[in-house]
């Protein structure tokens, strides 16, 4: 590693230090569902907390797109953050201007703060250089440790670096470090599974992927949209119907590289979201106008499983199906048994990433049985890529 860690912070008693971490925790009513990337930060603000710091979190929730939201509030997250690392957690109603001002000012040595959500202002993901300035003003030093997002070039992930003296928090440490021993150069055959829901976000990443793995399973909402590019109707599922000619350019490249694509052949459908819904289990092309996808069937299911038999190495990134809600966990759950057996065997390299990824390993028990289980989805997938990180990348600047 060339950036400079918590190691190279030495007298930081009384200092601020502004720490980014990513606290865009998987939430249901209002209460954290899966609490693995708080549990990943704790170290690196108990370690700061221990040395004397004030520790000021800064964080993003959801997608506000620039302006307050209530159901993207941090504040029920401080609470979470709070009976995690045991500790009293202050809270803060904005990230600039006086209310975090005063709530710096009051902070006694050790001291731990969290700012409201950072995407309730416009300049966090334009990076804007005012708004990072005033973000600046509260901070003596600045800690990124939210690895998975570190793929945005925002004003909380990367701008402030250029303002202070940037380090990088153990979990920004641990991530990459990981990464690389699992993945910096994988056996083949390697397979990539993308699902999930973030398709406008991770469509394009696949364009790359598909020149770096021998084989790409589609699952989830992404699935949706290349199946719908190959003309089947998916009736109300989720899908993006624009980005149809993205689709079917990744399906072009794919054949060009010899990368194998596995899309579902059956579904399971519902006409409501939630759990217990009644569902049967479709072929693909023959889903009703006025029902939902909401997780790949059997036939799917063994498709996937016969590539994780002959996989090597197997890089995962989004739930093959809604797994939140029974019965529509099935796939991603028997898929991940399945991958966790091999790695046990000692057949497999796995690494799974993603904030409701990793919940959904959780979910599936195998969490403890992959090689490696990373906070990072988007920001998982641009490193697989090999895209530079901005969020890393300015931190290896400041060596
Ligand atoms: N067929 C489907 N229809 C609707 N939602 C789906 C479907 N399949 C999966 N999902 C949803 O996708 C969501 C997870 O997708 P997402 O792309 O956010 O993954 P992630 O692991 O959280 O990655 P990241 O960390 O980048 O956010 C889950 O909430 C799940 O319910
Ligand atoms: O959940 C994630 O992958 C990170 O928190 C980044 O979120 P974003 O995709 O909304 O930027």
């Amino acid at each position: 590693m060339t950036f400079k860690t918590l190691d190279d912070l030495t007298d930081i008693a009384s200092k601020r230090v502004l720490v980014r971490v990513d606290l865009n925790v998987p939430t249901k009513d209002g209460k954290v569902t899966d609490a693995t990337r708080i549990e990943r930060v704790v170290p690196t603000i108990r370690e700061l907390s221990e040395k004397g710091a004030k520790v000021i979190l800064l964080a993003h929730f959801g997608r506000p797109k620039g302006e307050p939201v209530a159901e993207m509030s941090l504040k029920p997250i401080a609470a979470a953050v709070e009976d995690i690392i045991d500790q009293r957690v202050h809270f803060a109603a904005d990230c600039i201007g006086d209310a975090a001002a005063t709530a710096v000012a009051g902070l006694e040595n050790g001291d731990i703060l969290l700012l409201e959500n950072t995407r309730f202002h416009k300049g966090e993901e334009k990076n804007d250089a005012d708004f990072t300035k005033t973000l600046a003003a509260n901070g003596d030093i600045y800690v990124n440790d939210a690895f998975s997002a570190a793929h945005r070039a925002h004003a909380s992930t990367e701008g402030l670096a250029h303002l202070l003296p940037a380090y990088a928090g153990r979990t920004m440490q641990a991530e990459l470090e990981a990464l690389e021993a699992g993945l910096g150069s994988p056996k083949r055959p390697v397979v990539a599974i993308v699902g999930g829901a973030k398709v406008s976000t991770k469509i394009d990443l696949l364009t790359n992927l598909v020149k770096k793995v021998d084989a790409l399973v589609i699952g989830g909402g992404m699935a949706n949209t290349f199946l719908a590019a190959q003309g089947i109707d998916v009736g109300k599922s989720l899908c993006e119907h624009d980005l149809a000619e993205t689709a079917r350019s990744i399906l072009t490249e794919a054949e060009t590289s010899g990368c194998a694509i596995v899309l579902p052949v059956d579904g399971v459908i519902a006409r409501e979201f939630k759990a217990g819904a009644a569902n049967e289990v479709v072929d693909i092309k023959a889903i009703p106008a006025d029902a939902m996808v909401l997780d790949v069937g059997a036939k799917s299911i063994a498709a996937v499983n016969d590539w994780v038999s002959k996989a090597e190495t197997l890089v995962w990134n989004g739930p093959l199906g809604a797994f939140e809600i029974a019965p529509f966990d099935k796939a991603t759950v028997a898929v991940a048994r399945h991958a966790a057996s091999r790695t046990k065997s000692g057949a497999l390299v796995s690494v799974a990433g993603g904030g409701d990824t990793v919940s959904a390993m959780n979910h599936a028990g195998v969490a403890d049985d992959l090689t490696y289980v990373s906070t990072a989805g988007g920001a998982f997938l641009e490193w697989m890529e090999g895209k530079p990180l901005p969020g890393v990348d300015i931190l290896h600047q400041q060596k």
